[in-house]
């Protein structure tokens, strides 16, 4: 018997050239957008499957915005092939539109009407929306149900955005930067909001300069540099991170000792036998998300 599972075991990016992908959420091939001169987009490749958290990072001026811009159908394009959700978003009509849940950089937080007549305003704009109390409830905004938007906290702000984002039943989501401004708290709760998301099915394309909250989200990162995708893996496999070796450190003599090691666990055992008890200040690291995607910005910018 074979098993099938919803995302498939090849991680990288699609080659420049190959058809542009049916089943995908998303699909982009040689992508190009220009502002006069400059060349913002130049010949981006992308799959995004259905179901996935894709988590797509960069520094600043990359592209990221762009990119999504053009999925989203608010910005037009110099080049390439381009489909959201079977759809040249050029071309897409209400009915791909109500499909897309968008949740941008700014938001909506301003207004006089309350929580509850946000939502419910939004909701009325779409064939099959969820119900706003429910919403609400499910970004923990219940207690704010008749607060108007402009008294809410930075982080209950985001919350509405999101809440408003969703409230369309979206299947395809859209975050730029959701947790700009969170308090480590209110962070994991909307980590927890994003997978419960994802559980119901929706496939979310995320813009992140957190790279943790990459790492603690995403099933698959893309790094965006100069216009063009440098490497799309698992978190854990970017930039050869899974075969990088393991850093061992620990105390000893009162000196700090470290020793990259491609089997810390012999090394580590072959340590413990010249202590009597525990290894001082023992610790075992790889190197982060963090560590290769700056190394990848800083070899793409030489
Ligand atoms: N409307 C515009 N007019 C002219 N240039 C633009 C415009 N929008 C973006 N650009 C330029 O295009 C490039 C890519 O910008 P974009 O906003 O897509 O980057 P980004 O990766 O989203 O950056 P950030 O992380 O800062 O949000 C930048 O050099 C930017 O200055």
């Amino acid at each position: 018997m074979t098993s099938t599972s919803a995302v498939p075991t090849s991680t990288a990016a699609p080659r420049a050239g190959e058809p542009l992908d049916p089943d995908a959420a998303i699909s982009v091939r040689g992508l190009v957008k220009r502002y006069g001169t400059a060349t913002a987009v130049d010949g981006l490749d992308l799959d995004i499957r259905r179901g996935e958290i894709f988590a797509l990072l960069g520094p600043n001026g990359a592209g990221k915005t762009t990119t999504v811009e053009i999925c989203e159908g608010f910005r037009d394009r110099d080049g390439g092939e381009v489909r959201v959700l079977g759809t040249d978003p050029a071309s897409g009509g209400r009915r791909w539109k109500a499909q897309l849940g968008i949740v941008l950089q700014s938001g909506a937080g301003d207004s006089q009407l309350t929580c509850r007549e946000l939502l419910r305003a939004q909701a009325s704009y779409y064939p099959d929306p969820r119900d706003p109390d429910e919403v609400l409830e499910l970004v923990g905004l219940t207690g704010k149900a008749r607060a108007r938007g402009r008294s809410l906290s930075g982080g209950q702000r985001r919350r509405l955005d999101v809440a408003l984002g969703i409230v369309g039943r979206p299947s395809l989501l859209f975050l730029d930067e959701p947790t700009t401004g969170f308090d480590p708290e209110a962070r994991r709760q909307f980590w927890s909001l994003i997978r419960s998301l994802r559980d119901l099915g929706t496939t979310m394309l995320l813009t992140t300069h957190y790279l943790d909250e990459a790492e603690a989200l995403a099933d698959r990162v893309g790094v965006i540099a100069h216009g063009r995708l440098a490497e799309v893996a698992v978190p854990s496999e970017l930039g050869g991170r899974g075969r990088a070796p393991a850093v061992v450190s620990w105390t000893e003599d009162g000196v700090r000792h470290s020793e990259a090691t491609a089997t810390p666990t012999a090394f580590v055992s072959a340590l413990s036998a010249r202590f009597p008890g525990e290894v001082p200040d023992l610790a075992v690291a790889r190197p982060t998300l963090e560590d290769v995607y700056l190394q990848m910005i800083g070899e793409a910018r030489a």
